[in-house]
């Protein structure tokens, strides 16, 4: 049978300014880690969806099957598909790659069936697929949005409202090619304790504010602080970081893995104070998002 389409796409991870968990409001920031997803359709009538990871033997491909098998019921199509991913992001890690792969095989689905890439259906049907598959608790739009659009997002999770769109500046231009980003992968394991984290409420709302204000240094880390004292995280680590000369530095998510912003001339000072805790990777930021892969 021939193929009726394919396609790839790719969509970012993100880092986490504000966690939604507690008040339903967050913001994220799109990172140049990357998740690219291929999708071929065969008009079979079958509706047989198979999905294969090709870095990650251990990772179930249940997500990537939903993302595709949504996006064939949204347009009512009987196809069958094959969708495969690659990834440069670490899984379950804070940096939301969960929401990034739903974003790349969802584009990728829609257009290799030949629609319109709208961004709304995108969104939409992504975070409908990681809801589906229980990986998310607000719907995560914060980095959802982070990943497609690339750059910071601010949002209300709950009504799925993009508040605000904006870069890190410094003297108002943008510094995504000045600055680096380190990424701490530590050996803990992650632990989601949303009851806990729901305490927060009130103290991630004084974070969020300083988010709005465009406080984004001093949101991130008191964001940090906050949810790795709720998730019995290390609270040391993000000050350490900015005592080595960090711009600013928190847990990333729901964890384990923590962030530093650093200016390239204290980038190896920093990874050096990091490199006690576990594996350090440095990347930049990416305001780009999302796009086909030709
Ligand atoms: N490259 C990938 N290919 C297929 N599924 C993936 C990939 N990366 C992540 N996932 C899915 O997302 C899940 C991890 O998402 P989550 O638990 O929300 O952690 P995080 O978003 O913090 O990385 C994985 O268990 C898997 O279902
Ligand atoms: O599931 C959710 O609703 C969220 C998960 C968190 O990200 P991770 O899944 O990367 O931990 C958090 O940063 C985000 O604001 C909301």
């Amino acid at each position: 049978m021939d193929k009726t389409g394919s396609s790839s796409a790719m969509a970012l991870a993100s880092g986490t300014i504000i966690n939604a968990i507690a008040t339903g409001k967050g913001s994220a920031f799109g990172i140049d880690l990357n998740v690219c997803a291929t999708v071929e359709l065969i008009d079979d009538g079958k509706k047989r969806i198979k999905g294969i990871i090709k870095d990650h033997p251990t990772v179930k491909p249940n997500l990537i099957e939903t993302c595709v098998k949504n996006v064939l019921n949204y347009f009512e199509l009987d196809y069958s598909a094959t969708v495969s991913t690659k990834t440069t992001i670490p899984v379950k890690s804070g940096l939301s790659s969960s929401s990034a792969t739903s974003n790349a095989v969802v584009m990728a689905t829609i257009d290799a069936i030949g629609e319109k890439l709208d961004p709304k259906l995108i969104l939409d049907l992504a975070i409908k697929s990681s809801f589906d598959e229980k990986l998310t608790i607000t719907g995560a739009y914060d980095d959802a949005t982070a990943s497609y659009y690339g750059g910071i997002t601010i949002t209300d999770n709950t009504k799925r409202e993009l508040i605000k769109r904006d870069t890190f500046k410094s003297n108002n231009e943008s510094i995504e090619d000045i600055i680096d980003v380190l990424i701490l992968i530590p050996n803990l394991n992650k632990n989601v304790n949303v009851n806990r984290m729901k305490l927060l409420k009130n103290s991630v709302a004084v974070a969020f504010k300083e988010c709005l204000a465009g406080n984004y240094y001093n949101a991130l880390f008191l964001n940090g602080i906050l949810y790795a004292s709720a998730l019995n995280f290390p609270t040391n680590i993000a000050i350490e970081a900015i005592e080595s000369g960090a711009l600013t530095a928190g847990l990333s998510g729901t964890g384990p893995s923590y962030i530093a912003l650093c200016n390239k001339e204290n980038t190896e000072n920093v990874k050096n104070t990091l490199n006690k805790y576990g594996k350090v990777i440095i990347t930049k930021l990416n305001n780009k998002g999302a796009s086909i892969v030709w």
